[in-house]
């Protein structure tokens, strides 16, 4: 039923514990993704999927009451950073990108980081920013900065993507040219990281997927395996199922007060 192709795991986590002051953010996170996979994150606000691929990208560390063990193309995110670096591709959150720079100036900062970088006409046309090369980076619009942001996690062909929220915004004609760039990076052999709220999305893109509810793995399989097992017609209706909580609309505008 399962069709687990993680065999030669491009990321696996294990025993994963993170806790922020009293806070337990991840429990006991396992996690094995097969080199060429596409791979969902699901879970309501609040269930750690950003904390498990920030760990994943050794972005956060873990501290002393902290364990667990991963490793991303058998590299330790907190040993090897350097080498890390080379082979996997983040999505940055735009904030941290230089607003008075164009578009055409941030690809080529980011292609200078590599020493094979893909074309950036090729990034431009990956996302669709074609018509902005010369657009400042606090010109664009949220949606085009989002593009741009994946846009540069991609410049270095890293073996390895993580992409935390890909269409959170988008509108629908962005969306979809989203998920025809990470049909594209499959083609190509990339193994994707897919955090994401939006079932749709991942029922399309993942070959597999792990649920996460309050710091822990409830499920995993196919999307279709996790549909069969818990007797519903679609994700989203398994999501509620399996968590006992809906999943947000990944469309709508983000809001703390609601997450709580
Ligand atoms: N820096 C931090 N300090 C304290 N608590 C934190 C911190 N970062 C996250 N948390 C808490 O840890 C838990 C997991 O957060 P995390 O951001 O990993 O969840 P998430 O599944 O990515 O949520 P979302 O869908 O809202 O992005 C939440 O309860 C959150 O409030």
């Amino acid at each position: 039923m399962d069709t687990d192709r993680s065999g030669d795991a491009a990321v696996r986590v294990e025993g994963l514990h993170k806790r922020y002051g009293r806070k337990i953010a991840v429990e006991d996170v396992n996690l094995r993704v097969g080199s060429g996979e596409v791979f969902g994150i699901l879970g309501a606000n609040g269930a750690g999927k950003t904390t498990t691929v920030e760990v994943i990208a050794g972005l956060r560390r873990l501290r002393r009451r902290d364990r667990g063990t991963v490793r991303v193309l058998g590299l330790d995110p907190r040993r090897d950073r350097a080498a890390l670096r080379r082979v996997l591709g983040v999505q940055l959150q735009s904030a941290y990108l230089h607003g008075a720079l164009t578009v055409e100036e941030l690809i080529g900062l980011y292609r200078g980081f590599y020493s094979d970088p893909r074309p950036a006409d090729d990034l431009v046309e990956l996302v669709g920013l074609g018509g902005q090369r010369r657009t400042r980076f606090e010109r664009l619009s949220g949606g085009q900065q989002q593009r741009l942001s994946i846009a540069l996690a991609l410049a270095g062909r890293p073996r390895v993507v993580i992409l935390d929220e890909l269409t959170t915004g988008l509108d629908p004609r962005a969306r979809r040219r989203m998920w025809a760039a990470i049909e594209h990076l499959r083609g190509e052999g990339t193994t994707i990281l897919l955090v994401s709220h939006a079932m749709e999305e991942v029922e399309r893109l993942c070959d597999r997927v792990a649920l996460l509810d309050a710091g822990r793995v409830i499920a995993s399989g196919t999307p279709a395996a996790l549909v069969e097992r818990s007797g519903a017609r679609d994700l989203d209706e398994a999501f509620v199922t399996l968590t006992g909580r809906r999943p947000e609309d990944p469309f709508e505008e983000h809001s703390e007060e609601e997450a709580a």
